[in-house]
C-alpha cells in the first residue's frame, strides 16, 4: 500500500562476532507469482512459506479485488481460490501496488488480455519508475492503455476483448517484462513468444509449467526464446516457497565482514538464474559452504554456512548482472572490506529500481569514508582495511539501500545511520530482529 508513514531513522554499530541461524523469509519473486497464478487457476492453491512483506501483501489484496478468494491460514500459509484464466472481475477501486515493481508489472500483464478496466497506482518511488517497457508490449496484445506523462503511473488498462498473441524481443534484461508478457499471453489464442538476450530469473516459466501451461525455453541464435501456448486451463497447485537468496544476502554479508562470525542460513534457493552474488563471493575468496543441496518446491535449495575471512576485489562481468541484479547494493558494501577494487559492469538497470541504486550507494558509501567511482552503467568500490563509517545514508524509499547500510555499520569504526528504515518491511519485515538475534547491534 502507498502510505506516507513518517520516516524511521535507524542506526547500526560495530558488533562482536555474529553467530547462529538466520531463517530468512520466503522468496519475493515466487511469492508474487504464487498469488497471481493461484488467482488465475481453477481450484485451491495452498501456499506455504509466503513472504508476508508489504509488496506481496499488496499483490494478495489485488488478487482479492479481481474476485479470487485469498485467505491467510497462518504464518506464511495462504489459500487462493482462483477464478481461472480470463476470469478476473473488474475491481471497484484502484489497484495500489505500493512500492512493488514486480507486483504492478506482473499484474498489468495478467489483466491486459481480459476485457476489464483497471487503474494502477503506487508510492512515490514506484510512480517514478519506467512502465512503458511493459505497457508498450501489452498494447500490442490489443489492450488500450493510458499512462501519465513519460509512461509512468497512474496507468489505466482496458484489457483486450479480442487479444492477439505476441512475439517480442525484450529491450533490456528483465524478468518483469518477460513475465508480464507471458501472463498476458495466457489469455491470448496461439503462441506468445518472448526473446531475451540474456536469460533472466525463470520463476515464471517454472511455475507456469507447474500450474499446467504448455511452455518451453530454448537457446537459439536469436537468444533465449520462451514460447507459451495460450488459453490453458491452469490447475491449482501447492506451492512451497523457498527462502529468498536476495534476503539471505544481508546476513551472509554481515557474517563476511564482521570478524569472528560464523552463521548458518538454511533452505535458500540456489536457482542458477539468481545465483550471481554467490558466484561472485566465491571468486572474492569468501568462506561459504553450500550444505545439503536438495530440491524444494521445484527449486534447488541448500543450507549456507558462512564464515568471516579475508576478501579480495574482483571484476563482475556484465553478463552476470541479471543473475544478481538486486544484490549489487549489498555487494558494494562487502567490496568496501575487500583488498583492492571491485568493479561492477553492465549495471545500468540499477538506476531504475526503487531508487537510483548506483547513486544511492555511491553517495552513502562516500559519506562513510569509502571511495567509489561510477559511470552510467558501472560502479567501482575501493576496498580498505578499516572503514570509517560515521555517515548517514539517504535511502530514497528503497529497502535494499536501507538494509545494505545497516549491514555496513556492523563492521565500521563508527556507527552508520539511515534516514528511513521503514521500507525494509516491503521485502524483509523481520530484518531487525533476525540481525539482532545473530548478535548485530542495530535498530
Ligand atoms: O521478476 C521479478 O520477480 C523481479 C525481477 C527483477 O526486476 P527487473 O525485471 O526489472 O530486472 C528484480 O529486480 C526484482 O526484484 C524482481
Ligand atoms: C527491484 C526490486 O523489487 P521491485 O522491482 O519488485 O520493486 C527489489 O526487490 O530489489
Amino acid at each position: 500500500m502507498s502510505h506516507s508513514a513518517d520516516p524511521r531513522p535507524m542506526t547500526s554499530r560495530r558488533s562482536g562476532p555474529l553467530k547462529g541461524e538466520a531463517q530468512v523469509p520466503g522468496d519475493k519473486s515466487i511469492s508474487h507469482r504464487a498469488l497471481i497464478l493461484g488467482a488465475m487457476s481453477v481450484g485451491e492453491t495452498r501456499i506455504t512459506g509466503l513472504l508476508e512483506g508489504q509488496d506481496v501483501l499488496d499483490t494478495a489484496r489485488a488478487m482479492a479485488a479481481f474476485g479470487a478468494q485469498v485467505e491467510r491460514l497462518g504464518p506464511g500459509e495462504w489459500s487462493v481460490h482462483g477464478v481461472g484464466v480470463g476470469g478476473f472481475a473488474e475491481p471497484e477501486g484502484v489497484i495500489d501496488c505500493g512500492n512493488s515493481g514486480t507486483g504492478v508489472r506482473l499484474i498489468m500483464g495478467a489483466v491486459a488480455t481480459t476485457p476489464i478496466a483497471v487503474t494502477f497506482t503506487g508510492d512515490a518511488s514506484l510512480s517514478r519508475r519506467p512502465m512503458a517497457r511493459v505497457t508498450d508490449p501489452l498494447a500490442q496484445f490489443g489492450a488500450d492503455i493510458t499512462t501519465r506523462e513519460g509512461g509512468r503511473l497512474p496507468i489505466t488498462i482496458r484489457g483486450a476483448a479480442d487479444p492477439v498473441p505476441l512475439r517480442y524481443r525484450t529491450p533490456v534484461a528483465s524478468a518483469q517484462i518477460k513475465s508480464a508478457i507471458l501472463l498476458a499471453g495466457l489469455n491470448a489464442p496461439g503462441e506468445t513468444v518472448v526473446i531475451e538476450a540474456e536469460p533472466t530469473r525463470d520463476h515464471s516459466e517454472r511455475m507456469l509449467a507447474g500450474f499446467g501451461a504448455q511452455i518451453r525455453s530454448e537457446t537459439t541464435e536469436e537468444g533465449h526464446v520462451i514460447t507459451l501456448t495460450g488459453r490453458p486451463e491452469l490447475v491449482a497447485q501447492p506451492v512451497a516457497v523457498p527462502r529468498d537468496p536476495s534476503s539471505a544476502a544481508f546476513p551472509v554479508a554481515a557474517a563476511l565482514i564482521v570478524p569472528g562470525s560464523r552463521i548458518r542460513v538454511p533452505g535458500v534457493s540456489r536457482n542458477p538464474t539468481r545465483d550471481g552474488l554467490y558466484v561472485t563471493l566465491l571468486e572474492m575468496g569468501a568462506d561459504i559452504a553450500f550444505e545439503n543441496p536438495r530440491e524444494e518446491g521445484g527449486e534447488p535449495v541448500a543450507d549456507l554456512v558462512v564464515r568471516h575471512g579475508p576478501l579480495k576485489g574482483v571484476t563482475v562481468p556484465g553478463e552476470r548482472a541479471a543473475s544478481m541484479i538486486d544484490e549489487f547494493p549489498i555487494l558494494s558494501v562487502i567490496a568496501a572490506f575487500a583488498e583492492g577494487a571491485t568493479v561492477m559492469n553492465g549495471v545500468a538497470e540499477l538506476r531504475v529500481k526503487e531508487s537510483d541504486r548506483i547513486d544511492a550507494m555511491a553517495r552513502g558509501l562516500e559519506a562513510n569514508g569509502v571511495r567509489v567511482e561510477e559511470t552510467r552503467d558501472s560502479m567501482t568500490v575501493h576496498g580498505m582495511t578499516s572503514v570509517p563509517g560515521g555517515g548517514t545514508a539517504v535511502t530514497h524509499l528503497d529497502h535494499r539501500i536501507a538494509m545494505s547500510f545497516l549491514i555496513l555499520g556492523l563492521a565500521t569504526q563508527n556507527p552508520v545511520a539511515v534516514d528511513d528504515g521503514g521500507p525494509i518491511a516491503t521485502s524483509f519485515p523481520d530484518f531487525l530482529p533476525l540481525m539482532q538475534g545473530l548478535g548485530g547491534d542495530l535498530g
